[in-house]
């Protein structure tokens, strides 16, 4: 009980380092405080997450914890409203079958050219750039595909980064307010929120310090809603749907501004961060990058030929993917209780901490796609369910790096597409090394709810034909 009452004291951050420790070594379930279970069995997956069905058909999907996923720590001077992320049961519901359209297979083959067409000018930057002889930093790089794709398919215009070569403030304002959002849910944890004045303390500080950027942001993002709502609804994109439901549900502009806003970041820095983690254990494991190579060189007379069809028949790079989101997951999920244990009860799956456990996977910290190679449903990129582990080891389905049931990641297939395009691409075009400065890359990243990245410098050799 002492333990419990120090742990849950402990800023997040550290809690996290100290935790994962006891996460990968014991299991199944781990108490990290009074109410709080962190899970590494795979059947917690559905329990927790999933959609209610069969006996649990009565039981209400479990709630997102305030914990976690609202910011009532900060006051946004009216500023902000829920979006699909945080919005309670009967809203999200509404914002999800919304926004579904813009995701489906038919969708997504109309926004291939939006996606087409930034990974063509990531290429013509990185050559650019190869010719005069640089190294180049991919976290950038793909920062800058991924943030543009987005901006396209939800605001109608681009934020312009590879165009520029520059860091839009944006991307800047997403990457950078990870450890800012885990400082927060350090001090709800810690009780802070309930201490009289000090939300309001905490509260000048931040105007003091940081309002005039945030509020710069705000008009930033809602110029660019405006620029979006002038388009009208005509536009098959992920924000399309919103906008046909405006009228009707009475959306004002700060519900759009703010479900906008959450869909870009959740579709940008998630893929560049995968793209990233790839990229770096393909380059530590050269016999998987020569698999790659192989594969992907022989399966393409030119680059036009690369596209979302013709990448979804590349068994090895979607291995290599998926063995990429097991070893270097970019976010986490969690909610409150499971129906087994007491209300009000925390319950969670950390991402890391289930994927490298060594009773779901041989050899867990080594990266092998070997293990997810035909044996994943080639469209999904799903392991099929089984309780046990399959003929090499392993028990595929323990990883749900996109999360399961009615709030699991809406963008996956959008994701997948453009991994598998740019990794393509990457493969096709270039031979690549990682520089010295990047050789230990993994080993300086910091995680708050998603990664912090540092530089990962490449030196890239276009490939000869
Ligand atoms: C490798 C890439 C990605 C990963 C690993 C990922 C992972 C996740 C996870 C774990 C969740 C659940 C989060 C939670 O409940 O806290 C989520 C939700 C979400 N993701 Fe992704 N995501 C990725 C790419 C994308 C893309 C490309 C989009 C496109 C816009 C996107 C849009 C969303 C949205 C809108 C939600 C909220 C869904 C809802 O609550 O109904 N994600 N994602």
């Amino acid at each position: 009980m002492l333990l419990d009452t120090v742990v849950e004291h402990l800023p997040s951050v550290l809690r996290t380092l100290l935790f994962a420790i006891p996460l990968l070594k014991y299991g199944p379930v781990v108490r990290l405080g009074p109410r709080h279970l962190s899970y590494t069995d795979p059947r917690a997956w559905k329990d927790i997450f999933g959609h209610r069905a069969g006996d649990h058909i009565s039981l209400k999907e479990n709630p997102k914890s305030d914990m976690f996923y609202r910011r009532q720590l900060i006051d946004r001077d009216g500023m902000d409203a829920p979006n699909i992320l945080d919005a309670d049961r009967e809203e999200h519901g509404r914002l999800r079958r919304a926004v579904a359209a813009g995701f489906s297979d038919r969708s997504m083959r109309e926004h291939e050219g939006v996606i087409v067409r930034c990974v063509n000018q990531l290429m013509r930057g990185l050559h650019r750039r190869t010719e005069m002889g640089e190294e180049v930093d991919m976290v950038k790089w793909y920062n800058w595909t991924t943030f543009d794709v987005i901006g396209d398919l939800v605001f109608a215009e681009s934020f312009g980064c590879l165009e520029d070569e520059k860091t839009h403030p944006f991307v800047d304002m997403v990457t950078g307010s990870t450890s800012e959002a885990a400082a927060f849910v350090a001090m709800k944890y810690a009780g802070l929120g309930k201490v009289p004045g000090f939300k309001w303390a905490l509260n000048k500080v931040i105007k003091f310090a940081a309002w005039d950027s945030f509020k710069q942001m705000m008009i930033m993002m809602s110029n660019k809603l405006q620029h979006r709502l002038d388009m009208g609804q005509e536009r098959n994109d992920l924000f399309e749907g919103l906008m046909s439901k405006r009228e009707e549900w009475n959306l004002d502009l700060q519900r759009l501004q703010s479900n906008a806003t959450i869909i870009a970041a959740a579709g940008s820095e998630t893929t560049a961060s995968l793209l990233a983690g790839v990229t770096f254990h393909l380059l530590k494991n050269p016999d998987k990058l020569k698999k790659l190579n192989d594969e992907v060189r022989s399966a393409f007379k030119t680059s036009d030929d690369i596209t979302i069809a013709a990448v979804n028949r590349l068994p090895y790079l979607l291995a290599c993917l998926n063995e990429g989101l097991r070893r270097y997951p970019p976010g986490r999920g969690e909610m409150i209780a499971g129906e087994w244990v007491s209300e009000n009860t925390i319950v969670e799956i950390q991402q890391y901490a289930i994927n490298h456990n060594s009773q779901h996977w041989s050899d867990p910290f080594a990266f092998k796609p070997e293990r997810w190679l035909n044996k994943i449903d080639a469209d999904l990129g799903e392991a099929k369910e089984r309780d046990e582990k399959d003929i090499d080891g392993d028990r595929l389905e323990a990883m749900q790096t996109f999360s399961v049931g009615p709030r699991n990641c809406v963008g996956r297939n959008l994701a997948y597409a453009e991994m598998r395009l740019v990794m393509a691409r990457m493969v096709y075009d270039f031979d690549m090394e990682l520089a010295e400065r990047s050789n230990n890359w993994l080993k300086e990243a910091r995680v708050y709810t998603i990664w912090k990245k540092t530089e990962l410098f490449l030196r890239l050799t276009p490939v000869k034909r």
